[in-house]
């Protein structure tokens, strides 16, 4: 082996190249085989789950790929940074998880959309996803039993809060069984053969033409500006505009063949959404997790106070507190609050004790593992 100090000789180089190779070979045939091994242990495990409930094993446990992903990320003693380490543990489990049962999971569609990229970064490349037209389809469809989970986008960091996957949560069943984000980069894309000063339209999504303002604004004043239903929609429409542009995310090039003229044109280089998988399963501890919950509280004054006392009393961290109409009466709101900790903590059970003497009703959304990347 050399070290970047060892200066290669250039009549040494095809011998060195030679050795290390022979190395990676060798590093490889013996990777083959430890992934073999634990893919038959995984569907050692599926076995084991089918034999304890025969008509409705679950085989995807989120809380146990948290475990797995920030093990390896703990473990990892580079020059891989964590994150690409972990990314590659995705896939594994992914592929492993396919050999017990291929997931399905139904998305906010159409193809193309951060939404997917999303599903796909939560549950690696072997999932099965399903576009739906809309939020409360992409419910319904988990709830139907057609999937077995749903992606929803909850909240960007520039844009806010997603009111309509809220409201949903209240007239829902459904869990949440883990979270995921997504840094959101837009690009500008065109067909083949489109140059950046031939483009008369741009199309996106509202909120992607919002987030992209500046940019615009200096490089493309001229260009209409038209809001489409979503990013993806505006790439499919581009593609047989040649004086047209559209923004939107990678896969959606990929998807429509387009080519990307211009990367990451957003205004705010931390522009990141978070979205909600959901499901029917009550999720078990991962050691780290977040609860979230809708409460609805008298409308009479130190109701929220009494709210937030709750909490503050037994030292539980709330990460978000959002309050929503309740849709049931004039004037009448709900608290959506996410908070650090699973529901069967001991500290966490107390404090929904006294929570619930105060308020009129406490419903738990789900304790799901913190997003590991
Ligand atoms: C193997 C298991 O089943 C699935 C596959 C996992 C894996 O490949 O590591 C982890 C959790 C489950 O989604 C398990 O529960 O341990």
């Amino acid at each position: 082996m050399t070290d970047n100090k060892t200066p290669i000789l250039p009549g040494n180089e095809e011998a060195e190249l030679k050795k290390l190779r022979i190395e990676i070979d060798r590093l490889d045939t013996e990777m083959v085989a430890l992934i073999s091994q634990r893919a038959e242990c995984a569907m050692r495990v599926a076995a084991v789950k089918l034999q304890a409930d025969p008509g409705s094993a679950v085989f995807y446990r989120p809380e146990r790929e948290a475990q797995v992903l920030s093990q390896v990320m703990e473990r990892n003693p580079g020059p891989l940074g964590n994150e690409d380490m972990a990314r590659l543990f995705r896939e594994i489990m992914s592929a492993c998880l396919a050999l017990e049962k291929p997931l399905e999971v139904a998305y906010l569609g159409p193809e193309g959309t951060f939404t997917q990229q999303a599903a796909k970064k939560h549950f690696g490349q072997w999932v099965i996803t399903k576009p739906m037209p809309a939020i409360d389809e992409v419910f319904r469809e988990v709830e139907a039993g057609a999937v077995q989970y749903g992606v929803v986008p909850i909240e960007n960091s520039t844009e806010g809060v997603v009111n309509h996957t809220l409201d949903t949560f209240m007239s829902s069943n459904l869990k949440i069984c883990g979270e995921v984000e997504l840094r959101i980069h837009h690009h500008l894309m065109a067909g083949p053969n489109t140059r950046l000063d031939k483009i008369t339209r741009v199309y996106s999504h509202q909120q992607s033409l919002a987030q992209c303002r500046k940019w615009l604004d200096a490089h493309m004043p001229l260009a209409e500006r038209i809001a489409v239903s979503s990013n993806a929609e505006a790439a499919k429409r581009v593609k047989g505009e040649w004086s047209s542009a559209a923004i939107a995310g990678e896969m959606a090039s990929e998807l429509y063949d387009l080519e990307i003229i211009e990367t990451k044109i957003e205004d705010s280089p931390d522009n990141s959404t978070r979205f909600l998988i959901i499901g029917t399963q009550n999720v078990g501890l991962s050691g780290g997790d977040k609860t979230s919950l809708v409460v609805s509280m008298r409308n009479e004054p130190g109701a929220l106070y009494h709210l937030l006392k709750s909490f503050n009393d037994f030292g539980i961290d709330m990460t978000r507190l959002e309050s929503r109409p309740s849709l049931s009466g004039n004037w009448t709101y709900v608290f959506f609050i996410d908070f650090v900790g699973h529901i069967s903590d001991p500290t966490v059970i107390e404090a929904m004790e006294v929570l619930k003497k105060t308020a009129v009703d406490v419903k738990v959304l789900g304790s799901y593992p913190k997003g590991v990347l």
